[in-house]
This record gives structure tokens, sequence and C-alpha cells, in this order.
């Protein structure tokens, strides 16, 4: 019995993942693994990671393989405040523009795209590259970072650009939350370990009840020795995130799902999230 559970590496999950039984799932042969939600999309598709946070988008390529345990995300209503356009010229002229990506993400690069094309109608190109805000726009008009990389380019970013919190232009044109990340496992692992799965479960919710119930300190304090930052600027951050999977939350998604898959961007549409234990419908 073990599993493989992956960690996304960036601060904004955190609160599900800081007061897991770590000690005790090691004892039971699990092991964590830390990366970036691209390599961990990458990861459990290839089946070398079982359960953990990943980007939603991946759970819409991988509906037959994956379910989601439920009540946990990594959401957002009028602002995310950690995934941003940064953009020499103000977002309405943006057509016909170069546009640099992470490569770090999935969920927000699929974003961006429906957002530009679906409610700006605009044409853009885009290329994917390492996050570095820099180098990004040395050759481009815009770039989108996510996670720490884009917190940190905020404290950095020339006053010249224009800055644009994604999870703010979607809910003005849509009037829904996004998620970005969820918790998803991997079916063959459920098969194999349920009961670890349902430890592992339990952890990541007494995680996420454990940090709002602390209102995200002590974690905080560790998050300023390692990134820096002030205190209000995280307090405010954390504040702004949501960690359930509500049905609010999840009609979001399938909005987004549903757009992606117009666009093409999906290959197939997400006929339904699939929630483990959730009885079918
Ligand atoms: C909230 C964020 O969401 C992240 C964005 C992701 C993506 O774009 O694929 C994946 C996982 C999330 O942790 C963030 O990056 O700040």
């Amino acid at each position: 019995m073990s599993l493989i559970i992956g960690e996304i590496s960036y601060t904004n999950i955190l609160p599900l993942y800081y007061h897991l039984d770590r000690e005790s799932l090691r004892e039971q042969g699990c092991s964590i693994i830390p990366q970036v939600p691209s390599q961990l999309n990458k990861a459990m598709s290839d089946g070398l990671v079982d359960v953990g946070g990943i980007s939603s988008f991946a759970y819409a390529e991988n509906t037959n393989q994956f379910t989601l345990l439920p009540d946990l995300s990594v959401s957002a209503y009028e602002k995310v405040g950690s995934i941003f356009l940064f953009s020499k010229v103000p977002i309405e002229e943006l057509s016909g523009k170069s546009i640099a990506l992470t490569s770090s993400s999935a969920t927000s690069i699929h974003l961006l795209k429906v957002i530009l094309e679906r409610f700006y109608e605009h044409t853009v190109s885009y290329e994917m590259m390492k996050p570095n805000l820099e180098k990004m726009l040395l050759d481009h008009d815009a770039c989108l970072l996510i996670g720490d990389d884009a917190i940190m380019a905020t404290w950095r970013k020339a006053e010249t650009l224009y800055q644009y919190d994604l999870a703010s232009l979607w809910y003005k044109h849509t009037g829904m939350p996004m998620t970005f990340a969820v918790v998803a496992v991997r079916n063959d692992a459920i098969e194999r370990d349920s009961h670890l799965v349902g430890q592992l479960y339990r952890s990541f919710i007494h995680s996420k009840s454990l940090s709002k119930e602390k209102n995200y300190q002590p974690m905080i304090q560790d998050i300023l020795k390692t990134y820096g930052g002030e205190k209000a600027f995280w307090d405010d951050y954390f504040q702004g995130l949501y960690y359930d999977f509500s049905k609010r939350e999840q009609r979001g998604l399938e909005l987004y799902y549903q757009l992606a898959y117009e666009l093409g961007y999906l290959i197939k549409p997400v006929e339904s999230i699939h929630l483990w234990g959730a009885v079918e419908s």
C-alpha cells in the first residue's frame, strides 16, 4: 500500500497541504513530490503520481482516468491575486499582438485564451516560455504569469505595464467564480488503495479547516521567511482564495470547460464533474 502524492509548489494551494499528517502518511509508504502544476498534470496523466492538486484544465483532459476529491479546490471570485496578464498596451488593444505564456500553467493559459478570444474577440499569437517577466517581455507585447512567479513580478514590475487579474476578468464577464486547481486521484489508485486515499482525503480536509481556523497563521509566518513580502499582503491574499468546491464553483468551472471546448482547446466536452463518493445522477 502506498501513494505518490503531488504537491503544487506554489503558496496558493498551501492551506490544503500545510497541516497534512505527513509523518503518518510517510509511515504508510506515501511520498510527496513538489512540482509546478504543468509537471504534476503530466506526471498524473502518465501514472507517475497517484493523487494531488493539479490544474482544473488537466482534469477536463483526463475525466476517464481521474476522479476529484470533494470539497477541495483553489478557487477565486472577484480576484485571485496571483494570476496576471502583464501588458505593454491596454487589453482592448491586444488584437494581432504576441503573448508569452508561462510553461507552468494549464488552466490559466486557456482561461486567458477564452477571455481574449471570446470576450474581446481578439486574434493573438502565443508562445510558451519559462516564467520570467523580463525575458518574456523582450520579444512579446504581453505575458501571463501564475503563482509565486506572478506575485514576485507584481513586486518589481515596471510602472508602465498594465496588469490584469484573470479571475477579475472572468468574474466581470461571467459573474462566476473560477476554479484554478482541483485535487484529483487516479481511478487505478482508488481501486488499489481506497483506504489510504480516504485517509489522505480526511487529512486534506483537516488541513483546510485548520488553516482557516488559524486564519492562515502560522503558515504565513513560514511563507514570510521563504518568500518575504509584507504580512498584510499574504493575509489579504489568502482571504481572497476559496478552498471549497461547492456547486457554485463547479458551475463556474463547467462554464469554463464549455467555452474551452467551443474554442477547440478541449477535444471532448466535459459531461459531468465526477466527485469521489458522489452518487451519479
Ligand atoms: C491560484 C493559482 O492557481 C494555480 C493555477 C494553475 C494553472 O494555471 O494551471 C494550476 C494550479 C493552481 O494552483 C495561482 O497560480 O496562483
